[in-house]
């Protein structure tokens, strides 16, 4: 651009600016007395000693806000910027412990931050075994954890620990999955080997035989560890998406090199809450029935008899040495919805075992 030009668009920028800067202000101060709004909503809380988080609360907050606006803010945006809004207000009332599988870079730490907003405490854990165990003991108010992938099915152990925990789900977060093939040096000379996530080898097999058939494929316990690994040692290369390769400051051979351009894994919010109705929930479930014919079938009849949908249905070995399964059933509702709250009654009567891992607001 020339300095004219430059100049010219100073002074057309100057004045509008300005304007953005008395809005910032204006919008600084409004925020000011909505945290001390909140607060004064935290300090009743203490009184009654009730949870801070109330994920039911925020859904309406943001849905009445993308209800009310007219544009041209995209309801996306208004959804991200007052997630971060409410994150940093309920940090006021008590900032929430988040535990989710680690190290720092995850996609499951993405899927905290998304659900939760940036204001939170972070507890990276080894495995989802030790999400759960700090949920249990206290040491997090919640944690977010995988629980299928839409090119490789469900996340077996999550199922397992939802199964044993009394742990209730009371969010659910669908993050799109984006892989990208990376190095320090953002070339493969001298790399022998890539590192990832044994799904994430798996999601992009097809990729890795076609465009680096040479490399050795080695599996770790996080796409985040292979980061890790490959930021320091030059023969080695990493699958693993974008708050990684910030993280360690990898640079990308190739990008989004997984094999389903449409890759996406939902991850859930465990911890003690439960939700109120929002008028748009999920309820999950664990079932197993006795093994005679026809005995699923008759197990999944009061959904049909009452109208409740069924969103998923995953079957799992039930680890008793016989050909036993529990299924893991997402159905649409509220348990405390008029026509769930019946077809849950006969679904318990009928199963042979019967657990609501709880319900929550659904995530389109
Ligand atoms: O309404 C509440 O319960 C609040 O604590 C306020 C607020 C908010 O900032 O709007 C903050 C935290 C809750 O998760 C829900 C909403």
């Amino acid at each position: 651009m020339s300095s004219k030009d430059q100049g010219n668009e100073e002074q057309r920028l100057a004045p509008i600016r300005d304007k953005i800067d008395a809005l910032d202000a204006k919008i600084l101060d409004l925020l000011t007395q909505r945290a001390k709004a909140a607060q004064e909503v935290g300090h009743i809380k203490g009184d009654f000693s009730s949870p801070v988080f109330r994920p039911e609360r925020e859904r309406q907050v943001i849905a009445r806000l993308q209800g009310l606006s007219k544009g041209p803010l995209l309801s996306d945006g208004i959804a991200a910027i007052w997630r971060e809004v409410m994150s940093a207000c309920r940090a006021l009332e008590a900032r929430q412990t988040i535990a989710y599988l680690g190290p720092v870079g995850t996609f499951s730490e993405q899927a905290a931050q998304i659900y939760f907003g940036h204001s939170i405490a972070g507890l990276p854990c080894n495995s989802l075994d030790e999400v759960f165990k700090a949920v249990e003991k206290g040491a997090a108010q919640f944690g977010v954890v995988p629980v299928e992938n839409s090119s490789e099915g469900a996340i077996s152990r999550t199922l397992d620990l939802l199964l044993d925990s009394p742990m209730r789900i009371s969010g659910e977060v669908v993050l799109p999955i984006r892989h990208h093939l990376l190095t320090k040096s953002g070339k493969l000379d001298g790399v022998t080997t890539v590192c990832a996530h044994a799904q994430a080898l798996a999601q992009c097999q097809q990729w890795l035989s076609v465009h680096a058939p040479q490399l050795k494929r080695q599996a770790v316990s996080s796409n985040a560890e292979a980061a890790r690994m490959a930021s320091l040692d030059p023969t080695l290369a990493a699958i693993a998406g974008d708050p990684a390769q910030e993280a360690y400051s990898l640079q990308a051979v190739a990008a989004q090199v997984q094999d389903d351009p449409h890759n996406r894994t939902r991850f859930v919010v465990v911890g003690a809450y439960e939700c109120q109705p929002t008028g748009a929930d999920q309820t999950s479930l664990v079932l197993s029935v006795d093994n005679q014919p026809g005995a699923v079938h008759r197990l999944l009849e009061p959904l049909a008899k009452h109208g409740v949908s069924m969103n998923r249905f995953e079957s799992r070995p039930a680890r008793k040495g016989a050909w036993e399964y529990h299924f893991f059933i997402d159905v649409a509702g509220h348990a405390e919805d008029a026509k769930v709250a019946k077809a849950l009654t006969e679904l318990k009567a009928a199963a042979a075992f019967y657990k609501n891992l709880g319900s929550y607001p659904h995530s389109a």
